[in-house]
């Protein structure tokens, strides 16, 4: 199913090609190494042209510096020389595995770099590959995360954070989108609004139309308490407003269907049995919109972990990265997985086709 889906991509990419830039993350992750494993793949590279940015001489030092672990395979790396890369070279010392001041002023240029010139029309979208949020807070770059420097410099108000994993075992797809994102578990209650959902419903319900094709959604909309505040006994939220808000946006949008708010503990059983194709997938839905950080992704990890893409949706190009982070543990060890990476390539180059 998937290959099928691919090469029909890959005839309407053809005449499309898209134009990507990749900056590296942080240099003190695994930012590095998935890149160089995942464009060392032709069945992906063959459909888009990519631009590496991040320093030449750090991914030549990273690549030799890989080519010494024990585990290493020349054909599941690419060579940087054989690369297109816009050089920006690094302004202090690296150690990896541990990111730092240095580090975060690294990925936080590349970031910069790649967004001006995708605003400059250079590019037709950015797949980045993981930052340390620390770290850029160390070079006085205080910002949640990637996501809100692409906002913010593409003058946007209006943006989502939309994770999206397609199943191995079934083709089904599962997207997920955070109404909050990165703040602090106390602030969760009190960040929601109904016109902050509005907001992400309006993004999710455009994205799923422009990019997935799908006119008349399904999404499911999780609640915020246990057992959904079990009629105001366990928490009041989804009475005081998430209910009535619900019954607003199902007046406003008669042609979606939206179900909520379900209880949070069991939100997730019919998209994992859909993953594992244990039921008909129709009896999934085609979005998830979680209220919080963790709730939407501890399950997208648990399903989805080495394949996930998230996506930044509300803006005026595509951006798509690895769900993963920096993985400072295993930096310069050559055990890092790029399959998240591709993943986020390869969705990037079908969602540029599409557009
Ligand atoms: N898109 C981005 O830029 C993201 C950045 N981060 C940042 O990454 C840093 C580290 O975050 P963590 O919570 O530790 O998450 P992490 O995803 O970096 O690591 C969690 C665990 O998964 C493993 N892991 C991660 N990616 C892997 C891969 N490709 N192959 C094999 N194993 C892998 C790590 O070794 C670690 O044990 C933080 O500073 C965080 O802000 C986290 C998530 C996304
Ligand atoms: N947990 C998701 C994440 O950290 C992604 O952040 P961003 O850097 O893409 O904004």
């Amino acid at each position: 199913m998937y290959s099928l889906e691919r090469s029909h991509l890959a005839t309407s990419s053809k005449t499309i090609r898209p134009r990507l830039a990749v900056p590296v993350g942080d240099p003190a992750g695994i930012g590095s190494e998935v890149v160089l494993k995942a464009l060392a793949d032709t069945e992906i590279t063959q459909d888009c042209d990519i631009t590496v940015i991040g320093s030449r001489s750090h991914l030549n030092e990273t690549y030799q510096h890989l080519q010494n672990q024990p585990n290493f395979t020349a054909q599941n790396y690419v060579n940087p020389n054989e690369l297109p890369i816009k050089d920006i070279d690094l302004q202090s010392h690296i150690t990896i595995g541990t990111g730092n001041a240095g580090s975060g002023e690294a990925s936080f240029t590349y970031l910069e770099n790649a967004i001006a010139r995708t605003l400059a029309g250079e590019f037709d979208g950015i797949v980045t590959a993981p930052i340390a949020k620390s770290a850029w807070k160390a070079a006085g770059y205080n910002y949640p995360g990637q996501t809100e420097l692409l906002a913010q410099k593409a003058g946007v108000e209006k943006f989502g954070m939309l994770f999206f994993g397609k199943s191995p075992h079934s083709a089904w797809t599962l997207r997920t989108l955070l109404a909050t994102t990165h703040i602090p578990l106390r602030q969760v209650a009190d960040a929601l609004t109904p016109q902050l959902m509005t907001a992400k419903l309006d993004l999710l319900v455009e994205c799923l139309e422009r990019d997935f094709g799908i006119k008349q959604p399904r999404i499911a909309i999780a609640g915020l308490n246990p057992h959904s505040g079990e009629q105001g006994q366990l928490g009041t939220e989804e009475q005081d407003w998430l209910i009535p808000w619900l019954e607003q946006e199902r007046d406003r949008r008669p042609q979606a269907i939206l179900d909520g708010p379900i209880p949070p503990d069991t939100m997730w059983v019919k998209p994992s049995q859909a993953w594992y194709g244990a039921i008909d997938p129709t009896k999934a839905h085609d979005a998830y919109l979680a209220l919080y950080h963790d709730q939407g992704l501890i399950p997208v990890k648990q399903l989805a972990f080495d394949r996930a893409v998230n996506t930044s949706i509300g803006l005026p190009f595509i951006r798509t990265s690895p769900d993963h982070g920096t993985a400072f543990d295993i930096a310069g060890l050559g055990i890092a997985d790029p399959s998240s990476m591709k993943a986020a390539i390869q969705l990037a180059i079908e969602m540029v086709a599409r557009r």
